[in-house]
């Protein structure tokens, strides 16, 4: 064996010797030549095969070397000396990458690879019909010849499907919205889309600690979950009910939630939509690693009495919600009876079953890796077939300010830290007035915001606002919670007083009108 190498290594010295002299003394074309057949004899010999994957790969741009770069940049961040850096349009993240002509290792199952970044002058002669750029750059994979066979599909489809996942953390979230109403854009798009810059992330949402982490659990289980969806036959999806009063955060769940998975959002107006087939090819028209969000769902359609409906179940009426980002109507309750009622079919007929078979039925798995998200502030309204498992996986009920969730707001509004920047005396007073109090995290951090520069005075109001609301619910009983929430409700309706009222709206104030002062008398 000694033998064998001894004269290998001396048959190398002897090519490598002869391709010296006849760079020296040969003429280009001669060296070209030599230089071809040495490395043909130095590929039989070698145990490694190498792949180049260029940056254009004749006039295109290659994919593969695009991914390969970012793929790279997620352990060269943490292993190389010398580094590129970039950052994309679109993209608030700066991207580590290899240095020209610096190498790197990588193991995959277990195989040692080698990457090298190669970067050489492009020959000026080149003829091009678009400008290309002065230099030629490309990787170049070393694999032993024994493991090309074993990994190198696998290896390259791994790092593809890496590299996306940089390239959507990295890039900037989508928010889309079809609020235009059925028609496409001209690549024949019904959604249009804005850069989603929405704040909110599960560090500042404030709630249940244990809750959030019990979500973000899900999540992540949810996004690594392909195998586990496939092994059980289910569709790769998860639905999520959000319930609770007004200003508790049910909208900034959302953008935490999009944030956390680096999923894009789609806004759904159902106002916008008008059947159920409308409701599929919308459906149809969004990407994986999404999340499909229908805001105020008790307000859209009316839920409770499908079996009454003759012709098509519940009709639904318009969409609302808020705080994603786009500007829509709120709280027209009540109007999906009219406009999708017996006989109007063909003005609005998107039923209950549309609805259900959007998110549970076959279409629903079409594109994967899918999140739906209905908000409501009155789950009690909404048809059980809506709420069963399976269809709306997790029910999570966002609630008043509790102390656990008051203190995520002080540290992230004032910079309090509990111990530390407030008495121990004043968070006993807090604590005894939170619960009874029913205050919204809306309404805490607005207080907050308010004297956000003067931590103690901010402390001081916030205490006394508490401590007055908990003295008017202590005297009122549990009935002013209801009548606090329909005060909010009736706040969003007069906020939306600029659209035109269907004429059934008018019909239920004159009733509800009616009904009060016979109340009064
Ligand atoms: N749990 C929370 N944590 C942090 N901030 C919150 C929370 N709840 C509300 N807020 C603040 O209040 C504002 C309104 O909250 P958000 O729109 O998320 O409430 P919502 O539950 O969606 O209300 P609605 O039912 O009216 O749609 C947000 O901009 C956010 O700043
Ligand atoms: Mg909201």
């Amino acid at each position: 064996m000694k033998e064998y190498w001894t004269s290998l290594a001396s048959i190398l010295g002897v090519f490598a010797f002869c391709q010296t002299i006849l760079q020296t003394v040969f003429p280009p074309e001669l060296r070209f030549a030599s230089a071809k057949l040495f490395n043909k004899i130095f590929n039989c010999f070698s145990s490694y095969c190498y792949f180049e994957i260029t940056e254009i790969d004749g006039v295109n741009t290659n994919e593969l070397y695009n991914a390969v770069q970012l793929y790279l940049s997620s352990s060269v961040s943490i292993t190389g000396n010398r580094l590129s850096l970039t950052r994309a349009v679109n993209s608030s993240a700066f991207t580590f990458g290899l240095a020209n002509n610096d190498s790197i290792a990588d193991i995959f199952n277990g195989v040692n690879v080698v990457w090298e970044h190669v970067v050489t002058q492009r020959n000026s002669q080149t003829f091009s019909w678009r400008p290309l750029p002065d230099e030629k750059r490309g990787f170049t994979l070393r694999i032993k010849k024994k493991d090309k066979h074993l990994i190198l599909n696998s290896y390259l489809d791994y790092i593809m499907e890496k590299a996306s996942d940089i390239r959507r953390k990295n890039q900037d979230r989508l928010l889309y919205t079809n609020s235009r109403g059925g028609s496409l854009d001209s690549r024949g798009h019904p959604w249009e889309s804005v850069p989603f810059k929405h704040p909110s992330t599960f560090d500042t949402l404030a709630m249940d600690p244990e809750k959030k982490i019990e979500i973000m659990n899900d999540l992540q289980d949810f996004a690594n979950g392909q195998g586990f969806y496939h092994k059980t036959g289910r569709a790769w999806k998860r639905g999520y009910l959000l319930y609770g009063p007004p200003g508790t955060g049910k909208s900034s769940m959302i953008a935490a939630m999009a944030n956390f998975l680096g999923y894009d959002i789609y806004d759904l107006e159902l106002t916008e939509v008008h059947n159920n087939s409308e409701l599929r090819k919308l459906l149809m028209k969004t990407s994986s690693k999404s999340i499909i969000v229908i805001e105020d769902i008790d307000c859209s359609i009316n839920l409770t009495n499908r079996k009454n409906n003759k012709n098509n179940g519940s009709g639904l009426g318009s969409g609302s919600g808020s705080g994603l980002g786009c500007s829509r109507s709120y709280y027209e309750s009540g109007v999906g009876e009219i406009r999708g009622g017996v006989g109007e079919e063909n003005v609005n007929s998107i039923t209950l079953s549309g609805l259900l078979n959007f998110t549970d039925g076959l279409w629903s798995c079409c594109g994967s890796e899918r999140i739906f998200v209905f908000t409501t502030n009155h789950i009690e309204k909404l048809d059980p077939a809506l709420l069963r498992s399976g269809r709306m996986d997790m029910h999570i009920f966002m609630s008043y300010c509790s102390m656990q969730a008051l203190k995520i707001l002080l540290k992230n509004y004032l910079g309090c830290e509990e111990g530390v920047d407030l008495e121990e005396s004043v968070m006993k007073e807090l604590e005894e007035v939170i619960g009874m109090a029913r205050m919204t995290p809306a309404d805490i951090s607005e207080v907050l915001i308010k004297n956000r520069r003067k931590k103690e005075r901010a402390v001081d109001e916030l205490l006394e606002i508490l401590k007055v609301r908990a003295e008017k619910n202590k005297k009122n009983g549990e009935g002013d919670e209801d009548d606090d929430e329909e005060e909010e409700e009736q706040e969003k309706r007069a906020l939306d007083s600029d659209s035109p009222k269907q004429e059934s709206e008018i019909e239920d104030d004159c009733k509800e009108g009616s009904e009060e002062e016979e109340k009064i008398k």
